[in-house]
């Protein structure tokens, strides 16, 4: 139903932020486009050490962000956090595989972050859903359980480790799954629980295998260890907290016995409930983000299945090639306007912190994978990447009093906003004022009219680093082909590049994308 393009410049200050710029459109009624997007818990405390700790504040923290490696060292024990997804951690091969990743990088001492193994967080899901309805004494039987307990157990024999390491969450999962059964529900809360399952089988296995290698470390729960959220199950936020609490464990147990911490990523414990939260799917990519800025570390490396950050999503495109830098601004607006290979909040603690972020590719270490930096250099920059969002829902909202009135936005946004609906962006006209003056612009509506697709909708993000041009579903796909061929295939940038230095140089500075459903 959309297509947007996003043009690298000014970012706005909170990308998380629903995007409502005036746009404008053929025609002369005022129209709105709204995109819908649709414990172990409870009651423990964070664990406390008898210890003397020494906790190293935020801000302290990022003061030394430009010392070196050595020094950090000596300061907080860690230098970089290493996160691995799920398709890094698939299977006992891609384990070793990450192990062997880390340990060729002797001079760091890093603090790792893991997802659960392949497909663990949509077979628990999946699991959960048909125990709803599958009555109590079939729980033990749903295919996904199996297919999780099989995955768990054959990573353990072939790793040569005990299968007491989930033996026992492997036990407490069924346990779970019987009584959602019996219950017929399965609440946010209970879906959170029954997702966390996933991390923390795949955090004790790591730890377990790099302990067997020889190599020292500590496995740890994050929610035990001082990730503190909002109780929003599902989707919560990171408190403030959760940054001296995690610096404070993670920095006393290295002082007391260095141990490389292997943490779960996407966990957290709701500050009220004390119950297990999830920051969302792709979460994990947010505890490293959050530990780089507690800890004050010189690197967050996101390690993934791809060359880094690409020009369009490669499952739609097979032509899209890795972007290699970007600031954190744009990564978070690709990232929030549906790029899957970053969580839409994660760059948050990293700009906070400075910390470079960098996602590599764990199949491929050789490749530079993409470097993410609060600044880069945007004057040979012109198209970043092609962004597809899909259920999209677009609203018109037709007016024939709207003429010089106040206050029919107001009225319009408080309705979304007591249904909880986010606006992703807006588009507003009292008269045909269409401006396609810019040559990315022009580039793009000739491509589409050349492939015949009708564009529905166009909004200039205020920030101006993006465009979102809504079309069709049907059409979708096909727009960000022919817009990544265009654009990224044809030597186009280079020859805007040319054009836009004697023409227009505000231009220059746009980066853009698409996405679109
Ligand atoms: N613009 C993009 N650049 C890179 N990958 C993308 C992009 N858009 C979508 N993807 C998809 O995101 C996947 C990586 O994200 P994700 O599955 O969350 O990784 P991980 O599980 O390793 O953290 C890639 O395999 C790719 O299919
Ligand atoms: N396992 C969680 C959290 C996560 O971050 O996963 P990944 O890194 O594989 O995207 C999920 O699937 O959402």
């Amino acid at each position: 139903m959309a297509v947007v393009l996003r043009f690298p410049g000014v970012a706005r200050d909170s990308p998380a932020a629903p995007s409502v710029g005036a746009g404008s459109r053929l025609g002369r009624e005022p129209y709105f486009a709204c995109a819908a997007a649709t414990a172990r818990p409870g009651g423990r405390c964070l664990r406390r050490r008898g210890l003397v700790v020494r906790c190293q504040s935020g801000a302290a923290v990022l003061k030394k962000g430009a010392a070196s490696v050595a020094a950090e060292k000596a300061a907080t024990g860690f230098t970089v956090v290493m996160k691995f997804g799920g398709s890094s951690v698939a299977s006992a091969e891609r384990m070793r595989e990450v192990a062997d990743l880390i340990l060729s990088f002797p001079e760091e001492t890093p603090v790792i972050v893991l997802s659960a193994m392949g497909k663990t967080t949509n077979n628990l899901l999946l699991a959960g859903e048909k125990a709803v309805s599958c009555g109590a004494s079939n729980a033990s039987e749903i295919p996904e359980l199996a297919v999780i307990k099989e995955l768990h157990i054959r990573t353990i024999d072939e790793l040569g480790l005990d299968r007491s390491i989930v033996s026992g969450l492997l036990d407490e999962l069924e346990q779970l799954l019987k009584g959602v059964a019996m219950m017929k529900e399965l609440t946010p809360r209970t879906r959170d629980y029954l997702v966390s399952f996933g991390e923390c089988m795949s955090t004790r296995i790591f730890a377990a295998y790099l302990n067997k290698l020889g190599k020292k470390a500590r496995q740890y729960d994050a929610f035990d260890i001082g990730f503190i959220t909002t109780d929003d199950f599902t989707n919560a936020d990171i408190l403030e907290a959760t940054y001296p609490s995690v610096a404070k464990m993670l920095q006393g147990d290295w002082i007391d016995d260095p141990a490389i911490p292997i943490v779960t990523g996407f966990l957290g414990k709701g500050w009220k409930s004390c119950a297990i939260t999830t920051l969302g799917r792709g979460g994990s990519d947010l505890t490293a983000t959050t530990i780089g800025k507690a800890l004050g570390l010189r690197e967050i490396q996101v390690w993934k299945d791809v060359d880094g950050v690409l020009t369009c999503d490669p499952n739609i495109y097979a032509n899209a090639i890795p972007v290699p830098y970007l600031t954190f601004e744009e990564a978070a607006e690709l990232a929030y306007f549906g790029a899957q290979v970053l969580h839409p909040q994660s760059m948050r603690p990293a700009r906070e912190g400075g910390i470079p972020v960098r996602v590599k590719n764990s199949y491929n270490r050789r490749a530079p994978g993409t470097v993410i930096t609060k600044t880069r250099d945007l004057s040979k920059s012109i198209l970043t990447s092609i962004v597809l969002k899909s259920n999209i829902t677009m609203l018109d909202i037709v007016s024939t009093r709207m003429l010089g009135q106040y206050g029919f936005l107001a009225k319009v946004f408080s309705i979304f906003e007591d249904l909880g609906i986010s606006v992703d962006c807006v588009a507003t006209s009292e008269v045909r004022n269409v401006q396609r003056s810019s040559l990315i612009l022009e580039k793009a509506f000739n491509v589409l009219r050349r492939n015949g697709v009708n564009v529905q909708m166009i909004s200039q993000g205020a920030s101006k680093v993006n465009i979102s041009l809504v079309v069709h579903d049907s059409e979708a796909k096909q727009c960000v082909q022919a817009l990544h061929a265009a654009f990224f295939e044809n030597g186009f940038l280079s020859e805007a590049e040319g054009d836009d230095l004697q023409q227009n140089g505000a231009l220059v500075n746009s980066n853009g994308g698409t996405y679109g459903n």
